[in-house]
């Protein structure tokens, strides 16, 4: 997407044609700072600590940190032991292994000193792939939102997300803004409540895409869902995902089961937007997900900008705090799964996924 009037992805090889590039997302919205990775640990602690975050990016950015790997070490061992960090950095998100299993599947029958530039290939290609499948994301929501445009008249659609799954959580488009992104730009009427998403505020990273690209929004507190959809100004909601299991369960940033709960009770459309990388046949179902447990500092604390500018955090408790990063929604609440082969209504079809 553009960014400071560039097209822009969130990962990229920095000139000398080795070492990565990201934004540091923990910095946004309030300064854009890049960081290069330049060793397999420094991209797990990118991943592990959030500087990059999101399903698809951090399957993308440990694909590079195996290659990182490799290039320092193209020996069996070292894939295999850089593999294994690597895929610990988060548990949740199952693009991260599935990343991880395409760079180990490209290079380990292959000669020693093939193996880094194969693994290079591997995640550019794997990068390439996201692009597209997330346009074609956009292709297949983009109808559900011109329904709801042509019954509303020119009145404004109005859109519910939460977390942030756009463009800065995938290499470009995002999955649940990619159809929000081609409705607005075809001249549809649009309007996206954000869900703040505590207590990592990645409703923030949406909101400061969506004003990138001109799109009207209003972030909203993560408790503001039901008395919107209640007032009838939720059209639908369209979230993105870190695994959606077997059975069409959908494990996401904890708050999102509230939400689709909510919808339903409404009568409102709960949209799930995915590419076959989040996609895991092999995860029987939602209570088989391992629930990334975080710091209870980062429900204690907010950090961010002081007056002058200087980062800084202030305290939001001082008592013992709980900390999920995510939860489940049954299948049974979901309207429809969003996906690069199209609208897939019922967990049966995402079979077609892999
Ligand atoms: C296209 S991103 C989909 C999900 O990864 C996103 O909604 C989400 O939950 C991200 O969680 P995060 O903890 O910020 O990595």
């Amino acid at each position: 997407m553009r960014l400071e009037g560039r097209a822009t992805r969130s990962i990229w090889l920095e000139p000398d044609g080795w070492s990565v590039g990201i934004f540091d997302q923990r910095r946004l919205p309030w300064a854009l700072e890049r960081l290069v990775l330049k060793t397999p640990g420094q991209a797990f602690d990118a991943i592990a600590d959030m500087a990059t975050r999101g399903a698809p990016l951090i399957g993308a950015v440990a694909a590079y940190g195996l290659a990182l790997a490799l290039r320092e070490d193209p020996s069996t061992a070292s894939l295999e032991r850089s593999f294994a960090h690597l895929a610990s950095a988060r548990p949740t998100a199952v693009n991260l292994r599935w990343a991880l299993e395409r760079v180990r599947a490209a290079v380990a029958e292959r000669p020693a000193d093939e193996r880094a530039a194969l693994a290079y290939a591997q995640a550019a290609r794997l990068c390439d792939e996201d692009v597209a499948a997330n346009r074609a994301i956009g292709e297949a929501g983009l109808p559900l939102i011109r329904e709801i445009a042509a019954r509303k008249g020119g009145e404004p659609v109005n859109i519910l997300t939460h977390c942030n799954a756009g463009w800065l959580a995938t290499v470009d488009w995002g999955t649940a803004t990619a159809p929000i992104y081609l409705a607005h730009d075809e001249g549809l009427p649009v309007h996206v409540w954000v869900d703040e998403t505590r207590p990592r505020n990645q409703g923030a990273l949406t909101a400061f895409e969506l004003a990138g690209h001109g799109v009207p929004h209003s972030v909203v507190v993560d408790n503001a869902g039901g008395l919107l959809m209640q007032q009838g100004r939720v059209d639908m909601v369209i979230v993105g995902t870190d695994r959606v299991t077997a059975n069409g369960d959908v494990c996401n940033k904890i708050g999102t089961y509230l939400k689709a709960l909510a919808a339903q009770a409404h009568g409102i459309a709960f949209h799930v937007a995915l590419p076959s990388s989040s996609f895991d046949p092999a995860t029987p179902d939602g209570a088989a997900v391992p629930i990334e447990q975080r710091a209870s500092d980062e429900i204690r604390f907010i950090p961010g900008p002081d007056d002058h500018g200087a980062q800084t955090r202030v305290g939001i408790t001082a008592s013992p705090a709980f900390n999920p990063a995510f939860d489940i929604t049954p299948a049974g609440l979901v309207t429809g799964y969003v996906t690069e082969k199209g609208l897939i209504r019922g967990a049966a079809g995402l079979l077609t996924l892999r």
